[in-house]
């Protein structure tokens, strides 16, 4: 039988399925047939039992996973809700019931409080239930440790067990909820689960049924044949080999370079990205060191952050973007007013140039880390819409002692006009994530219209062939930091549209490097003209794959 989702990454995986415990339904409420005192010894003892495994998992996983866990543990035993337990014992509740009801009371109270005690509202949900799990002698909720290898079918995975999966046991990923942006999907790219995400009939498998996970092709496919899994295990030994093969500068088939950089949040994922062979960075995400933050931070503390980034990159590009703030990345200290469409609203260089002071202060750290450091500084701005904004930001830039400035294209209007905002600044790196949410007038956030959310659809290579087309004729860059750069036959075409570099996901790397090699500039053209020339993103994608099969037949027959 084949099941279809959205595929991670690129990657394959044999397996045989464990399923994560469903969670369980509310223990009824009737009275207990013991003791007070013996459903009290009951809790106690399944409490006690569940911390020390929180303990135990925590110290296995370490870091950040351990805090976490220890955390959690200490809920499990917290004298207050233990009193609350006690409480309900003492009115004849059985011992499940009474914990079920405490967890939930001090669960509601929690996300009353809202902010950062509310996220701590789901860690409760999850200790309920593992103590109830024990309770009851029922398999105890999140993932299962069957002791070898194994495929984990969920419906979806919370954070904390995401943070924890162990990925020498864990061959692949496939849930039943959740789409391409979703927590899951993000988390299995950058830790290179091979993931299956929204395969609704995926609920259908078994424990012990043995799958093919292929994430390049959307599939999961169950009870395969020996053939099938023979091949499966061959393309695993083709993708070992090519993760082991040396890391290369990127280029196409004939040595035409297309530099290979990474999107990175922080300094801490820069030795994995130059290991994984990134070339310099072409996205730094900056809100990302600035998301808890109340207030604007100081100039010391950014310069220190940019330095850090840069003096890992020495002789490298960074292209650094400013803060982008607003919808799915709220900054309270630069755009906190409710809005009713806040992807439409004050984000991005809109919030910057209304508090003004925040876009100088950030210029200028930037500014002074570029002059420490010998990484070759890139300054860009999100959520260009005019040429007038393009012109406000390189001005400031280059008045704060920026040398290249630069804006990301991301909304159709800066695609549209991109001659003219071209000619008003340095380079352009185009967005696809927002430029697809935008053109397509589909939530990026919402899994109702993640089917709108690809960036195959030709509207969106439209806009990214203008924008090509501008760059090539006043000479300038043009990247491409949106996650439409990790799919490596996409990769192509974008190149074959006039993409000069591509930024990505380290772990999108080798996939696309190994990609790109495989066709001449020509080739990335027809790719990419056969797709422009389809009517939508499914046949956009057929087209391109039909003209690259067409290559690697020839190819064959000639050699
Ligand atoms: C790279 C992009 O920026 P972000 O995902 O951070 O909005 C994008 O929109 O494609
Ligand atoms: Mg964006």
């Amino acid at each position: 039988m084949k099941i279809t989702g959205t595929g991670i990454g690129q990657g394959v995986a044999v397996g045989s399925v464990v399923r994560m415990a469903e969670r369980l339904p509310e223990p009824v409420d009737r009275p207990s047939h013991l003791d007070p005192k013996l459903e009290g010894e009951r809790a106690k003892a399944s409490m006690s039992v569940v911390a020390a495994e929180l303990m135990s998992r925590g110290a296995k996983a370490g870091g950040a996973a351990q805090d976490v866990l220890e955390a959690q543990a200490m809920i499990a035993e917290d004298p207050s809700l233990v009193d609350e337990v006690a409480n309900r014992l003492e009115n004849g509740k059985t011992a499940e019931r009474a914990v079920f009801e405490a967890f939930a009371s001090y669960r509601d109270l929690l996300a009353g409080m809202g902010g950062y005690m509310a996220e701590r509202a789901a860690d409760l949900d999850d200790i309920s239930q593992r103590v109830i799990a024990h309770l009851l002698k029922l398999p105890a909720p999140g993932v299962p440790d069957p002791g070898h290898p194994f495929v984990l079918v969920a419906r979806d995975l919370a954070p904390a067990d995401t943070a924890t999966l162990d990925l020498d046991q864990v061959l692949g990923l496939v849930t039943v909820d959740g789409g391409p942006t979703s927590h899951t999907a993000i988390l299995a790219r950058e830790k290179s689960i091979v993931a299956i995400v929204g395969a609704a009939d995926a609920s259908g498998l078994a424990d012990g049924d043995t799958v093919i996970v292929d994430a390049a092709n959307d599939l999961v496919v169950s009870d395969p044949s020996a053939d099938e899994v023979a091949a499966a295990k061959a393309r695993i030994a083709e993708r070992a080999a090519l993760e082991a093969a040396p890391v290369t500068p990127g280029a196409l088939a004939d040595g035409t370079p297309v530099p290979l950089l990474a999107n990175l949040g922080s300094a801490d994922g820069a030795a994995e990205a130059l290991r994984l062979g990134a070339e310099g960075v072409g996205l730094f995400r900056t809100e990302f060191l600035f998301l808890d933050a109340d207030t604007a931070p100081s100039i010391t503390d950014q310069q220190a952050q940019y330095t850090r980034m840069l003096s890992a990159f020495a002789g490298k590009k960074v292209v650094v973007r400013v803060l982008d703030a607003g919808a799915d990345k709220p900054l309270s200290f630069l755009n906190d007013a409710a809005e009713e469409n806040p992807a439409l609203g004050l984000r991005g260089i809109r919030a910057l140039r209304h508090s003004e002071v925040i876009l100088r202060e950030q210029l200028t750290a930037l500014a002074a880390a570029d002059a420490a450091t010998d990484a070759e500084l890139w300054v860009m701005a999100p959520m260009i819409a005019t040429v007038d904004e393009t012109r406000y930001f390189t001005a400031l830039a280059k008045e704060l002692g920026i040398r290249v400035a630069g804006v990301m294209v991301e909304t159709p209007s800066a695609a549209l006009v991109a001659d003219h905002v071209l000619a008003a600044c340095d380079f352009a790196s185009i967005g696809t994530n927002d430029l697809t949410q935008y053109t397509m007038a589909a939530d990026r956030l919402l899994g109702t219209v993640a089917k709108l959310q690809d960036p195959w659809h030709p509207a969106v290579l439209r806009l990214i062939a203008d924008v090509g087309r501008a760059g090539a004729e006043l000479g300038k860059p043009v990247g491409i930091c949106g996650e439409a750069a990790a799919d490596p036959l996409l990769a192509v075409v974008l190149v074959g549209l006039g993409a000069t570099s591509l930024s990505m996901s380290p772990s999108a790397l080798a996939d696309v490097r190994a990609s790109l090699a495989r066709y001449s500039p020509d080739d990335a053209k027809a790719l990419a003209g056969a797709a422009l020339a389809a009517e939508g993103a499914a046949e956009a994608r057929a087209a391109a794959q039909a003209v690259a099969s067409e290559i690697t037949t020839a190819r064959e027959a000639a050699s």
